[in-house]
């Protein structure tokens, strides 16, 4: 029998991903997804314990524990526990140690290993899965991500024909900003808000709002600068991601060259020995399609995703938009809890009654528990993507969130406003390792290839570089989007930012540098591997002079002819000159000469012309130097 991977496994002995995942690691057979394949021996003991489980048997009681068949007993156990969560074991039936299963006493039969197994198994799934049975699973959120015209809403557009529900009769279905999919493996919604919502100004906005991100790259075009992007954003937001390499049907598709391409983004797909999902599709044909659908589901089992639909509400606004005749229409999608009509959300700070609320398909609903989009009709001003919505009981709390929002607010504001950095945040904390996280652009993959590889070398033990994104170009929108919200600094070689570009680094706080000398750069990367604040420069004395006779350059103007009486004198320092007690001029020292030659610096006791730059500087003028010097922190 050849290898076999984990899911088509499941789904041939009928059990759930998640139990076969539970019985290897109680087996300790190491894995890296559902689609890592298993060698003919473990499948053969996985075969045993299911049916050891299947066997069943009755609860043990007292003294019997270690007496009795080991496997039936705790399977017991275990089975109790799947049916019953809240229920505690009886008392006759003391929740088996795996250590206790597996060591019978001399009387009892020998248990078989895959019996033992079994009974660690079962006892490490009693004991792991009681507290989190409570909380139901809910269905997983996902969004498609990718480089322009790779077909991203060719492929939604596929799966929302072939998978969404016929329309309620009535409902008139229109744009939600994300619908929801029956598949055979279950429900599946969907974001399908145009340019990467749900990864730039949604989580810009600090909303999580997707579980799984889908990265299409067309299999004639393979990996281009937004599927960049839409891996580094995915990333930034440690969702998992699936390669779904698109367009196979054209006759050109190459779908080995963008695997092989995927590796130089360290995304190692599995069949090559890593973990990353690859799978190819047509969203012209449908080929692949299921599969990839199948994968999404299997993430999701993985991810084991969970929301209590009797918790407290709370959701994230996907879109909104004020139609002119029903007014501001919102797209909420409910991630904990559930939203009734009639109940009063808070977003930012307004808040609105719910009047109405319809689903994806646009037909009326009257509740939406967690993982559903609803269009909401009720708030006053339109909310902005990325919000995050709460509930309140009533219109008096409503208002009262809204008076605590409102004050927390202007208490940050003020806050930021005279914010002195901690210790902490200058040097990041002192036992961890800290990341400094950067944004590349270059003019060429030669200058992005040099500039990383000096940065590899610049990591230490302290300090992570953790380059999310490098690319050629400038930097664009998206770039800052994901700077904000991963709190990276831009840094650019060679390339300059838009006005436009540049505009919002500055509302968002992101700092977006330029460099042509790339020794510069590194120097940046220096300052922030020290402690990523802005440098503190501080005034150091450096020496005096005395004018003592005024020296007129056609091209320079007035040189003052000085002795250095104290200290020494460098071009380029600051220099302060003081007539009597009078502080009559500052400026920089922009020349310094010995004879007829420009020099560096001067020291004390030596003639010097000074130019100032300034032409009213007189005999018996003193003239102070001083440097500014970065404080080392
Ligand atoms: N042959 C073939 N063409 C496809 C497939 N998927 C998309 N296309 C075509 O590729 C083009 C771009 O597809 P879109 O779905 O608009 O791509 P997109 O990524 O959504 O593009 P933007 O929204 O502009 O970023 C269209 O002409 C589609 O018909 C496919 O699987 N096979």
């Amino acid at each position: 029998m050849s290898k076999v991977r984990i899911y088509t496994l499941a789904k041939d002995l009928g059990v759930d991903n998640q139990k076969l995942l539970e019985i290897l690691d109680s087996l300790g057979v190491v894995y890296k997804s559902v689609s890592s394949t298993l060698d003919e021996d473990t499948v053969e003991t996985i075969k045993e314990i299911l049916a050891a489980e299947a066997a069943g048997g009755t609860p043990a009681q007292p003294g019997t524990a270690t007496q009795g068949a080991p496997a039936t007993d705790t399977t017991d156990a275990a089975t109790e526990t799947d049916a019953a969560p809240a229920a505690a074991p009886t008392p006759a039936a003391p929740q088996p140690t795996p250590k206790d299963d597996v060591t019978p006493t001399p009387a009892a039969p020998t248990p078989t290993p895959a019996q033992a197994a079994t009974a660690s198994h079962a006892a490490a799934v009693a004991v792991a899965e009681a507290p989190a049975r409570e909380i139901p699973h809910r269905s997983p959120v996902v969004t498609i991500m990718g480089h322009v015209d790779h077909g991203k809403t060719s492929l939604l557009d596929y799966i929302r024909k072939t998978k969404v529900a016929a329309k309620e009769a009535g409902g008139i279905t229109q744009h939600v900003g994300a619908f929801e999919a029956q598949t055979s493996k279950g429900r599946i919604v969907f974001i399908d808000t145009p340019g990467h919502e749900a990864f730039t100004t949604i989580r810009a906005r600090g909303a999580n709002v997707a579980d799984i991100a889908i990265i299409v790259v067309a299999a004639d075009d393979s990996i281009m600068p937004q599927t960049r992007e839409a891996i580094a954003h995915a990333q930034a937001a440690k969702v998992p991601l699936i390669v779904a390499i698109n367009k196979v049907d054209l006759p050109q598709a190459d779908v080995d060259r963008v695997k092989t391409d995927l590796t130089m983004v360290n995304l190692v797909p599995e069949e090559f020995g890593g973990d990353t999902v690859v799978v190819p599709v047509s969203a012209k044909t449908g080929e692949g399609v299921e599969d990839l659908l199948e994968y999404i589901s299997l993430t999701a089992e993985l991810e084991d995703l969970r929301a209590d639909p009797n918790g407290e509400f709370s959701g994230v606004i996907i879109e909104s938009k004020v139609d002119r005749q029903a007014g501001v229409l919102a797209t909420v999608m409910v991630q904990e809890g559930t939203i009734n009509v009639g109940d009063f959300l808070v977003v930012g700070e307004t808040y609105g009654k719910i009047k109405a609320m319809t689903d994806s398909l646009g037909g009326r609903i009257k509740s939406a528990g967690p993982s559903t989009p609803v269009q909401v009709l009720g708030f006053s001003e339109a909310p902005v993507s990325g919000d995050k919505v709460a509930s309140a009981s009533n219109e008096h709390a409503a208002r009262e969130k809204v008076a605590v929002r409102v004050d927390t607010r202007r208490t940050v504001e003020e806050a930021r406003a005279q914010r002195k950095l901690s210790l902490e945040e200058m040097m990041g904390s002192l036992v961890e390792v800290r990341e400094v996280n950067l944004i590349l652009r270059a003019d060429t993959q030669g200058s992005v290839e040099a500039i990383q590889g000096i940065l590899a070398k610049k990591e230490s033990d302290d300090v992570k570089l953790n380059v999310m994104l490098a690319g050629i170009g400038a930097p664009t929108e998206g770039d800052v989007l994901l700077a904000s919200t991963a709190e990276a600094t831009i840094l650019c070689f060679s390339v300059t930012a838009s006005g436009a570009v540049k505009k919002v680094a500055d509302q968002k706080g992101v700092d977006l540098k330029s460099f042509r000398i790339i020794y510069e750069l590194i120097d940046e990367v220096d300052r922030l591997i020290k402690g990523n604040v802005e440098p503190v420069f501080e005034e150091k004395y450096l020496g005096r002079a005395e004018v003592r006779m005024l020296i007129k350059h056609p091209k320079s103007g007035t040189i003052a002819g000085s002795y250095v009486t104290d200290g020494s004198f460098k071009r380029n320092a600051k220099a302060k000159v003081t007539r009597g007690k009078q502080v009559v001029y500052e400026g920089t020292i922009v020349g310094l000469k010995r004879f007829k030659d420009d020099v560096r610096e001067v020291q004390t006791g030596y003639e010097c012309g000074i130019n100032l730059d300034w032409n009213d500087v007189m005999e018996g003028d003193i003239i102070e130097a001083s440097e500014m010097v970065e404080v080392q922190q």
